[in-house]
């Protein structure tokens, strides 16, 4: 009998070898091997796959060298940027594609299919998230499916023009507080120089705190420190090399993650804790983004009978917070960088600029309705996107087999959109387009390349970037008082060295020196 329990288990355990034996072979050489096939037939070109890696550390020993030296002044920042896709879109056209270890990633350059990917949102979704990344943001950037509808319909209204019309006065603010720091700092011959870099990225931060958390802006500041800290361990530990499950072995830096990452939750909940006691006590409603997003949640589950399970939970709610400076809060600030150092270098655009800041506001505080009427300073901001948009790459996974015009893109294959090359290609900006030109925005998109589908910085289609408003005003109103008080210029110091990080941001910083007005 127990020789037959002994046969019976040996058994068990080689036919269990052979499937997850051929499940590998699968899933490292003949699906790749598949898709390759079936994507050549569709006219795409990249290299052959190689094992396991693919493409991998090509690209990797791409960037180390794009990123090894700086490059001169000039705008043509994607070989530095993204340079494994700029060198396989060279070599390959624009019909090509790369392999992200066994699978494939196809660049969509044309502006009509990049549409479509972007708005079939349940049959190409969002690359599956790095699990420790949910530490720093687990919200409506990264939900699909229902849990994705019901999020953004309840988070909409916290960024209605109205609303943030009513923030105006704490963009002010922070931004007021930082040129006042910059005041202080200016010599006796009324000039400074520094890297404006870290201010920009703190007085974003502390817009995000008082425009999310309002009164509890103190410890909204706590709030997004631990979240630098926390986003600096999550980064270290990415790099390391990948052990699936390495994150629940109780590492040093694994035990600080779960801690940092519980104190931010507890202030948050406080947060929320106190905005219920008052709510129920009947007070006046907050105007920031967390208590608009409450009202907005209560009002849902409202419509439903008061059944909680429709709307959003509190665990929900403290994400999407976070969420809130994770999209929020480098991307302004990056973008509000490159605007100062192409100011810097183009300095009839920061002449233009100035003129109409105080056309439009005099020395007085920029309201929101002035802000409405900027349009030279709204050109010069397209123009930083278009060249520098924060974003250099979306991604995609596709879940389903879909059609693009005549294409058919298998389930499992990524897509890659290259923002930066899109927002640099000839054939539908003109010959001109690696030229900072913000002129081709006099008459709005539309009228500043073919197809303005070309020019993405926010994104496109039902996930077009949340907080895009959001970003204008607040943009507009930190460059507004900028201007106001200070004309700049590149230090010497200054070297030229985008990166693509979180964003694309000037490696080495942004050296500016400021001369008060
Ligand atoms: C210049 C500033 C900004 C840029 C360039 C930018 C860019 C983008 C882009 C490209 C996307 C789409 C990503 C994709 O489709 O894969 C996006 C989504 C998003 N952004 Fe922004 N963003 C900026 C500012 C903000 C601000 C200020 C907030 C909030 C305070 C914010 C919150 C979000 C959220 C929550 C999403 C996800 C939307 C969804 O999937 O429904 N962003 N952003």
């Amino acid at each position: 009998m127990a020789c037959v329990t002994a046969t019976v288990s040996i058994w068990i355990a080689v036919v269990s070898l052979v499937v997850l034996g051929g499940k590998l072979l699968n899933w490292i050489w003949l699906r790749p091997r598949r898709l390759e096939k079936f994507l050549r037939k569709q006219g795409f070109a990249g290299n052959s796959y190689r094992i396991l890696y693919g493409d991998l550390k090509d690209r990797e020993a791409m960037r180390e060298q794009a990123i090894s030296k700086p490059m001169n002044f000039s705008n043509d920042i994607a070989p530095r940027v993204i340079p494994s896709v700029h060198h396989t879109i060279q070599k390959y056209g624009k019909n090509s594609f790369m392999w992200f270890g066994p699978t494939p990633r196809m660049h969509i350059m044309d502006p009509e299919q990049l549409k479509t990917v972007l708005t079939l949102i349940n049959d190409i979704q969002k690359p599956v998230m790095y699990p420790l990344l949910k530490l720093l943001t687990n919200g409506l950037i990264n939900h699909e499916g229902e849990k994705w509808v019901k999020h953004r319909k309840i988070i909409n209204p916290a960024f209605h023009l109205e609303k943030l019309k009513v923030m105006v006065p704490a963009f002010y603010h922070s931004c007021y507080d930082m040129v006042s720091k910059w005041g202080s700092m200016v010599f006796e011959n009324g000039s400074c120089e520094l890297d404006v870099m870290p201010y920009l990225q703190q007085m974003a931060a502390d817009v995000i705190s008082r425009t999310a958390f309002g009164s509890s802006y103190e410890k909204g500041k706590k709030i997004f420190k631990l979240q630098t800290e926390l986003a600096g361990l999550v980064n270290q530990t990415i790099m390391g090399i990948f052990i699936p499950g390495w994150r629940f072995v109780p590492t040093k830096s694994n035990r600080k993650m779960k801690e940092i990452s519980k104190e931010i939750t507890t202030l948050i909940l406080g947060i929320i804790n106190e905005r219920e006691k008052s709510m129920s006590a009947g007070e006046a409603m907050h105007g920031d983004l967390l208590g608009i997003l409450m009202e907005s949640n209560l009002n849902e589950i409202g419509r439903h009978g008061n059944n909680k399970d429709i709307g959003m939970s509190i665990d929900d709610v403290i994400n999407e917070c976070k969420t809130f400076y994770i999209a929020g809060q480098e991307t302004t600030a990056t973008l509000l960088t490159w605007t100062m150092i192409l100011l810097s270098s183009y300095s009839e655009w920061q002449d233009r600029a100035r003129a109409e800041v105080f056309e439009i506001f005099g020395n007085k505080k920029p309201d929101f309705d002035g802000l409405s009427r900027l349009k030279v300073v709204t050109m010069i901001l397209n123009e930083v996107l278009r060249l520098y948009s924060p974003a250099s790459m979306l991604g995609r996974r596709v879940k389903k087999e879909t059609k693009l015009g005549n294409l058919t893109i298998p389930a499992g294959v990524f897509l890659g959109l290259p923002i930066t090359l899109l927002h640099r290609d000839p054939e539908l900006w003109g010959e001109d387009a690696g030229e900072f030109k913000p002129e081709r925005f006099s008459k709005g998109v539309s009228k500043a390349t073919k197809n303005p589908n070309a020019f993405i910085p926010f994104g496109l289609g039902p996930r077009i970037c949340i907080g895009l408003n959001f970003a204008m005003i607040e943009a507009k109103m930190a460059l507004s008082i900028i201007l106001q008080r200070f004309s700049f210029e590149l230090s010497p110091s200054y070297t030229h060295a985008p990166i693509a990080g979180i964003t694309v941001h000037p490696q080495h910083g942004a050296h500016i020196i400021l001369h008060k007005l």
